[in-house]
């Protein structure tokens, strides 16, 4: 792309007002600055910050800060309207379902109670999946590829759940495709799935815990050979499923560790692994043994009205750091420590805001952009609550006074090596992690073992532990705060049962904290399933401010699918020409178009990495942790990593195709431009995906100029495209198929929907569109459409 013709950005630090809190003064924010490179370029003019102008009132505690009682509020995000997702609501999802027309479907529609029965009766460890949908007729199983999860998983939403008594079928090796694509993609699912909450009550209704109803509610340099063994490995394991054996939807990596045995004498696969697979889980042993080692807090009850103060910003940019130090509030001084080493002074906007709040033991739902401190802001004040609990006599079981939930086990590591940072000085005070594709048996020793005042979890493995681990459920009646990281995503539809469940066992008199850079109007309705009536909103994102960071260039570009292959290219190499430490997240719809575009990057002799949850647990870690470190790396993931993850200095995120909703593309932009820094952002549509726009037309994203692919880049990608395995194009053109199909826009029209899956496989390089099962096709809805091939 030519950007050459276009001045270089350069952002400024500039001052914001003085607040009223008596302990907090703002000084001048100093800002990290870089030169924005390659797209910058793209731009004739320098970024323009607008001053933002707020009513000031004289009660509130903090500048640029919204803080509102529960009660009453709807709308912060200005004249946008709710998220558009893949389902929007129920009404929609009803019709979108209606359509599908299949006789298995209506078969798998059964009761609640009915599972609930099935769970009794026992299924072992198969009922943690059940959980995620397990129960429906194994003809259903049959049908599942990896690209109909999202129908399965957006239907489940509007049904109740029922048994299946049958076991899956034994030795067909389509079902143990199907079955293992499925659950593999749940992962992704719920990792891109946001906004879709159909229960419309009003915040402080009856139903509200506070009224004690709280239970209504680069390839090129990857290991060699690892891959094809993780895929054996898997191969194994599902295989082992269908025999009858079964683990939580989280723990594939465990489960083939408890049955491994078996397992190798069943196909062998596992005798090349076992060395690298202990290896690996001596390191996770490690990773999670690093570190060491509550006063019961009820709000007052006052109600505190809306509260829009002034961060007013001369110089237009948002700070991230506020001018009120950790020791002017009232820290232990042993954590003081810890903050102090971690190289903390200054306290974030948000924790600046939420801290006071939280150490008078007030529920707080707290909304701030993306990588401005959120994991601080609840981990300190929940530190103190530890701190101040007195000991228990309960050796045997000892309570868990804090519980963080995070959706993806990135997150939760992270947090969990957050809190360690901050507990540095606390030699008694523990954090265990417990999630997903680990061993599940190695997590309870480490918590029998270990201090573990503080819990950070997965929601499927925290579930996994309440109902097979003995004395699990007694040290969680112990829970003094528990806290839900990315509590949108958390209370969204893919994880409500979870949720709701792991409520159900902690203690009512506790004090809750909800943390999110998104607060969709519908979570904030149903806010009331895990807070206290008269819980604090504080919202440190001005009205009239976007939800993103004004530094963060953002950008799209609309063009045919035919080119999207060569764009990506073509920026990618613009973007390494212009910044030696480029540090690039490419974003994908699904895990299979995520493997299929690495493929291509790969032969492309691009310094990639992939992550996705199709990768296994011990590989997801050691690129995670290759990408925190690295520069001139670029990874190509689905949304595993879109929330969350705190990867330091990344220089670029680019979308490819749609994003799940407005809340996804926020929140995957939100991996670059963290703590202040600059950083950009592109997003590659089809002109059919241009309709996308409008949901987020409150953001600045400019149209970038068309960038220009020489006949040789052209050659080089299409050459690149004949090397990738036709396997993975035939798994990602299934996936995008499937992908699109669930989104309401781009879904209804089937006929449509083909021709553009047939463009996708078209700009793979292949001449005909890979033949799909024709079980598959049924459950998406696909059978006799014109365009398909079956087989
Ligand atoms: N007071 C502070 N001063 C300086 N750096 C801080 C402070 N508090 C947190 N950080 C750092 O800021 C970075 C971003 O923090 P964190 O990941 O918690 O952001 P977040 O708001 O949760 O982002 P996201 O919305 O993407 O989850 C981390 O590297 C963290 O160590």
């Amino acid at each position: 792309m030519s950007t050459k013709l276009f001045p270089r950005l350069h952002l400024l630090s500039h001052p914001f007002p003085l607040p009223s809190f008596p302990l907090m003064k703002l000084q001048p924010s100093i800002r990290q600055s870089r030169p924005i490179h390659i797209f910058s370029r793209v731009f004739p003019f320098k970024l323009k910050y607008a001053s933002m102008a707020f009513s000031s009132r004289p009660s509130q505690t903090f500048q640029g800060v919204r803080r509102s009682s529960a009660v009453g509020r709807s709308s912060e995000r200005g004249g946008f309207g709710a998220s558009k997702s893949l389902v929007e609501d129920e009404a929609e999802l009803s019709d979108w379902v209606s359509d599908l027309k299949t006789s298995s479907f209506r078969g798998r529609i059964t009761s609640d109670e009915d599972s609930d029965e099935d769970r009794r009766r026992g299924r072992g460890k198969d009922r943690d999946r059940d959980r995620d949908g397990d129960r429906e007729s194994p003809s259903l199983k049959r049908g599942r590829g990896r690209q109909s999860y999202e129908l399965r998983e957006s239907s489940e939403r509007r049904r109740p759940r029922g048994p299946s008594t049958e076991s899956y079928p034994k030795s067909s090796r389509n079902v143990s495709r199907f079955k293992r694509e499925y659950e593999d993609e749940r992962e992704d699912f719920r990792s891109r799935s946001s906004g879709r909450v159909f229960v419309r009550e009003n915040v402080g209704s009856s139903i509200g815990r506070g009224r004690g109803t709280r239970e209504t509610n680069s390839r090129n340099q990857q290991i060699p050979g690892r891959e094809s063994l993780e895929r054996g490995r898997r191969d194994s394991k599902y295989r082992a499923r269908f025999t009858g054996e079964s683990e939580s939807e989280e723990d594939e990596d465990e489960e083939e560790e408890d049955d491994g045995k078996r397992r190798r004498t069943k196909t062998g696969v596992r005798d090349f692994l076992g060395d690298e697979d202990s290896a690996d889980d001596e390191d996770e042993e490690k990773d999670f043994l690093f570190g060491k080692s509550t006063n019961t807090l009820f709000p007052s009850g006052e109600k505190v009205s809306e509260m829009d103060r002034p961060r007013k910003s001369p110089g237009g940019s948002d700070s991230y750091l506020s001018e009120t130090r950790f020791d002017q509030c009232s820290i232990s001084p042993i954590s003081l420590k810890g903050i102090k080493d971690a190289g903390y002074e200054k306290m974030t906007v948000v924790q600046e805001a939420t801290l006071p709040l939280i150490l008078k033991g007030k529920d707080v739902l707290a909304k701030a952009k993306t990588g401005t401190g959120k994991t601080v802001a609840f981990l300190l004040p929940s530190i103190e609550v530890v701190v101040k609990s007195p000991p228990t006599g309960d050796q045997k079981r000892p309570p868990i006074l804090v519980l963080v939930i995070c959706p993806t086990r990135e997150l939760a590591t992270q947090a969990a090596n957050e809190a360690n940072t901050l507990l540095k000085y606390h030699s008694t005070i523990g954090v265990q992690v417990v999630i997903g594709g680990t061993r599940l048996a190695l997590e309870q020793k480490r918590m029998q073992a270990n201090p573990c005042q503080i819990l950070v979890a997965t929601p499927g493995r925290l579930k996994d532990h309440i109902e097979n681990t003995a004395g699990f459920a007694t040290r969680l009646m112990g829970v003094k705060v528990l806290v839900l990281d990315e509590a949108d995503h958390l209370l969204d539809m893919g994880f409500r049962k979870d949720i709701e469940r792991i409520i159900a066992a902690v203690p009512k008199q506790r004090q809750t904290l909800l943390f999110s850079a998104t607060v969709p109007d519908e979570v904030r309705q149903i806010s009331h399933i895990a807070l206290r009536r008269d819980h604090e909103f504080v919202n440190t994102i001005q009205e009239g401010s976007e939800d993103t960071h004004a530094q963060v260039r953002q950008m799209h570009i609309v063009a045919p699918l035919e080119k999207h292959f060569s764009l990506l290219y073509a920026i990618l190499k613009e973007h390494i020409a212009d910044d030696v430490d480029y540090k690039v997240l490419v974003f994908c719809t699904t895990a299979m178009v995520t493997r299929m575009v690495a493929d291509l990057l790969g032969e492309l002799n691009l310094n990639i990495r992939e992550i996705h949850s199709r990768k296994a647990q011990s590989y997801r870690t050691k690129v995670s942790d290759e990408f925190r470190k690295s520069k001139g790396l670029i990874l190509v993931t689905s949304d595993v990593s879109a929330r969350g993850v705190d990867y330091p200095d990344v220089t670029l995120v680019i979308q490819v195709g749609l994003p799940a909703d407005r809340e996804q593309y926020i929140h995957r932009l939100g991996r670059t431009g963290r703590k202040g820094k600059e950083g950009q952002g592109i997003l590659l549509l089809t002109p059919w995906e241009e309709f996308f726009l409008s949901t987020v037309k409150d953001l600045p994203i400019s149209k970038a100029p068309m960038p220009l692919i020489d006949p040789e880049t052209k050659k080089k990608v299409d050459r690149a495209l004949a090397h990738v395995e036709m396997k993975n194009k035939e798994a990602a053109y299934q996936a995008w198929l499937g992908y699109y199909n669930s989104n309401k826009t781009v879904g209804r029209d089937k006929y449509r929907l083909v021709e553009l899956a047939n463009e996708f496989s078209r700009s793979m390089g292949l001449d005909n569109p890979p033949a799909i099962p024709k079980l598959v096709l049924g459950k998406m809805g696909l059978k006799n459409i014109p365009g398909l091939r079956v087989k």
